[in-house]
């Protein structure tokens, strides 16, 4: 109904009216145009006007409509004014007799409709009669002084965003020169804005090429070449002084309906993104401290070596660097020694290498060392003999010489491995074998520690399970008084009753919980059963016996320890001092501040500690002094050879005495023979445990064994 009532406006309107589609197809053509083109509606639609009026081809009004679709802009185009016309005629055209030309005012606009495609809507006006004309020509003024203050608007606000933007902007034409250059263009090149001008812009960006430009170019094809708004590209700006800037630069064209098209570029001087993504890149591929590659940078290199090497057929190693007593100079000496320490072993670590080489800090006091091109094992031992001899060597920290050494593994390209982890994982593996080995030594790959790594890793993965199913036994070991004979206490050991292998010893599954971090939920759970049978014996018994329970090193550095036993102590009704913890004496010797505050805190608890496998650490007693210690458990070994070697037995007897003298409990381990009793009884030591008095027992065991031998009063003296 609307759309039937415009077609009859627009079919009374005393004008021509024409309207074309995007693409320049005509898609109304009103009956005033019929009449006065002889071109019916039916043979206008869908055509380009060009091909109904061939006349009208490169004229302004081809130039307007092109203006209207493609820029969007208005015209107004009279055939008197401006010589603009389409071939109308002021009467019907019938056949051959064509009337008298119409003189035309012509309004070309651009329309756009709901969805925003651009239409372009041609009104013409038979201006033949002079009143018309000069309706005509006050609408054109009228339009014409509007247009005119629209772009005098527009060029105000142009000129004030050219010179005050903070992005430079370079216009050029299209042999390269530049015709204009804002005031941000200026500072960017170090330049007064009028001494860019009529430079080539090749001059001034490096990346935009000469080659760009030139007759054999077309405005299309330097279009192409330059970035375009969405492709903002990285270029280097050219500076007088031969120094360069660089940039970030996007590009554009102004084309013209009757002029060549000019070009712009907007540059950006970026150098403080580039400083700091320089410094994002160092700090994000550099260690920090040393200055040496971190892992990741490591990791890339040493994957794109292996990617040469496995092309030329060529061998490389790598080494696993890990420093032996730096834990105890960082804990003795604080940590600015021990970063001391770390710098002045990157340097050294780096002067054993050649510049092809690559030392990086993997992490802590762990180091790595790629070393390309080794055809023979033989390079590598030199370099590994070389870094042992300059490790040990004096290092001065803090005004001290302090000695470390260091455990090297070595894995090499292609035989150990194919890829960079498999490579780093094999020399880890190699070090941790020349550590074994008694440390301050290097060791190569081996498939046997392949084997061995793979075995741990099934019982890691079966210590888990073990956790889970509650696959864990605590065995105890009955402790008796040297004098009355009288069982004081047991040490708690753990089992692992094993679905397949049957019972399994503590020997052959510590280390690993304790390397792969599961010693923390074993101990935890060897605490609470142990807590519990101790008070569940004290309610039954009445009298509380002393429980002994094994702590690793790495439950000291875990900081729930002490926490864990308070809530143990509180939560089971148990005399505090009659709980034991045993820390191995190797171990309290390396140990550092954290070991010795956890030891203090713990004895705050009430609880008492015992100094395990004693004798064996070459620890001194007066050092004793100094330690939250209580008893003293003198190492089997000892007790072993003392009924028989007098040098044992004199051990035996300086340890029990110098411990009393320190006020320190005296227990011996590993009594097998009555002899060795005698022995002890004579020298006066507290407490004996071993296989002569009672094995290791399951709890059943032991409460049988203590009716045997206790409530029937037996004892065992
Ligand atoms: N030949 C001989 N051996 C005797 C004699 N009397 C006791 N033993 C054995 O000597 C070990 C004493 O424990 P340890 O020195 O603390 O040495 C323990 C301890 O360091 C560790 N361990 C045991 N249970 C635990 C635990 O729950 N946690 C932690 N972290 N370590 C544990 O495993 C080690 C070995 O434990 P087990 O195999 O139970 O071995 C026990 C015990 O069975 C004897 O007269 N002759």
């Amino acid at each position: 109904m609307v759309n039937s009532l415009y077609c009859q406006i627009i079919n009374l309107i005393d004008a021509g009216i024409v309207v074309l589609a995007p693409g320049g197809r005509v898609v109304l053509w009103n009956q005033w145009m019929e009449r006065c083109s002889g071109i019916a509606e039916a043979s206008a639609m869908d055509q380009v006007l060009e091909d109904l009026f061939p006349e009208i081809r490169n004229s302004r009004i081809s130039r307007g409509i092109h203006k209207a679709l493609q820029m969007n802009s208005p015209s107004v185009l009279s055939s008197r004014l401006l010589d603009a016309s389409f071939p109308l005629h002021r009467r019907l055209i019938t056949g051959l007799r064509k009337s008298e030309r119409m003189v035309q005012s012509i309004l070309i606009k651009p329309f756009e409709s709901d969805d925003d495609a651009r239409f372009c809507v041609i009104s013409i006006f038979d201006i033949s009669s002079s009143d018309m004309r000069e309706r005509a020509l006050r609408t054109q003024s009228n339009m014409l002084s509007q247009l005119v203050q629209d772009l005098q608007q527009k060029d105000h606000e142009l000129v004030s965003l050219f010179a005050n933007t903070q992005n430079g902007i370079l216009i050029f034409d299209r042999s390269g020169l530049v015709l204009k250059a804002n005031p941000a263009a200026a500072r960017i090149f170090r330049q007064l804005p009028h001494k860019l001008l009529q430079r080539p812009i090749w001059s001034l960006v490096r990346e935009i090429g000469r080659d760009y430009f030139g007759a054999e170019h077309s405005d299309d094809d330097i279009e192409r070449l330059l970035p375009t708004t969405d492709d903002e590209r990285e270029m280097t700006g050219l500076l007088e002084d031969d120094n360069t800037v660089p940039l970030s630069v996007t590009a554009n064209s102004i084309p013209f309906a009757d002029r060549p098209r000019r070009f712009f570029v907007f540059v950006r001087d970026i150098t403080e993104k580039k400083r700091a993504e320089a410094q994002l890149y160092h700090i994000a591929r550099f260690d920090g401290l040393t200055g040496l590659c971190n892992r990741y940078s490591f990791l890339e290199i040493l994957g794109r070596e292996i990617r040469t090497h496995s092309r030329q057929h060529w061998n490389l190693s790598v080494f696993f660097i890990d420093l032996d007593r730096f834990k105890s100079v960082n804990d003795k000496l604080g940590h600015e020694a021990g970063d001391q320490l770390l710098n002045q072993v990157a340097q050294r670590l780096t002067a054993c290498c050649r510049d092809s080489d690559t030392v990086a800090r993997w992490s802590g006091d762990e180091f790595v060392l790629l070393l390309p091109q080794q055809n023979h094992q033989r390079s590598a031992i030199t370099v590994a003999e070389k870094i042992l001899a300059t490790i040990s060597r004096p290092f001065m920290l803090m005004g001290q010489e302090v000695y470390i050494n260091c455990s090297i593994g070595i894995a090499q390209f292609p035989d150990d491995g194919g890829d960079a982890e498999r490579l780093i994982f094999c020399a880890d593996q190699a070090m941790y074998q020349a550590k074994e080995d008694g440390k301050g030594l290097f060791r190569f790959f081996t498939a046997e520690m392949n084997e061995r790594t793979l075995q741990r890793l099934k019982i890691e993965s079966e210590l888990r399970t073990a956790l889970r199913e509650n696959q864990f036994e605590l065995f105890y070991q009955p402790q008796v008084d040297v004098t009355t004979g009288h069982m004081v206490g047991v040490e708690a050991l753990i089992r692992w009753n094993h679905p397949e292998r049957g019972l399994v010893f503590p020997d052959a599954f510590i280390s690993i919980a304790e390397e792969c971090g599961l010693i923390a939920p074993i101990g935890a759970w060897v605490m609470t059963q142990a807590f519990e049978t101790a008070s569940r014996w004290y309610k039954r018994e009445g009298n509380p016996l002393t429980m002994s329970i094994n702590i690793s090193p790495r439950q000291f550095i875990d900081e729930s320890l002490v926490f864990t036993v308070s809530k143990l102590i509180n939560s089971v009704g148990f005399p505090a001092d009659r709980i034991v913890l045993e820390i191995t004496e190797g171990h309290l010797m390396g140990s550092g501040h954290d070991t010795l505050a956890a030891l203090r805190s713990l004895k705050l608890l009430g609880v008492r500690i015992a100094i395990d496998d004693f004798g064996t650490g070459y620890s001194s007693l007066a050092y004793l002094r100094h330690l939250p210690v209580d008893i003293i458990k003198i190492d089997r070994q000892f007790l072993n050879g003392a009924a028989t070697n007098p040098i044992d037995a004199n051990i035996v007897s300086a340890i029990i005495d110098l411990s009393h003298a320190l006020n320190l409990e005296v227990l011996a381990e590993g009594i097998e023979h009555l002899s060795q009793m005698e022995l002890l009884r004579l020298k006066g030591c507290d407490q004996a445990q071993g296989y002569l008095i009672g094995k290791p027992m399951a709890l059943p065991d032991l409460l049988c064994w203590y009716q045997t031998f206790f409530k029937n009063d037996i004892g065992m003296k």
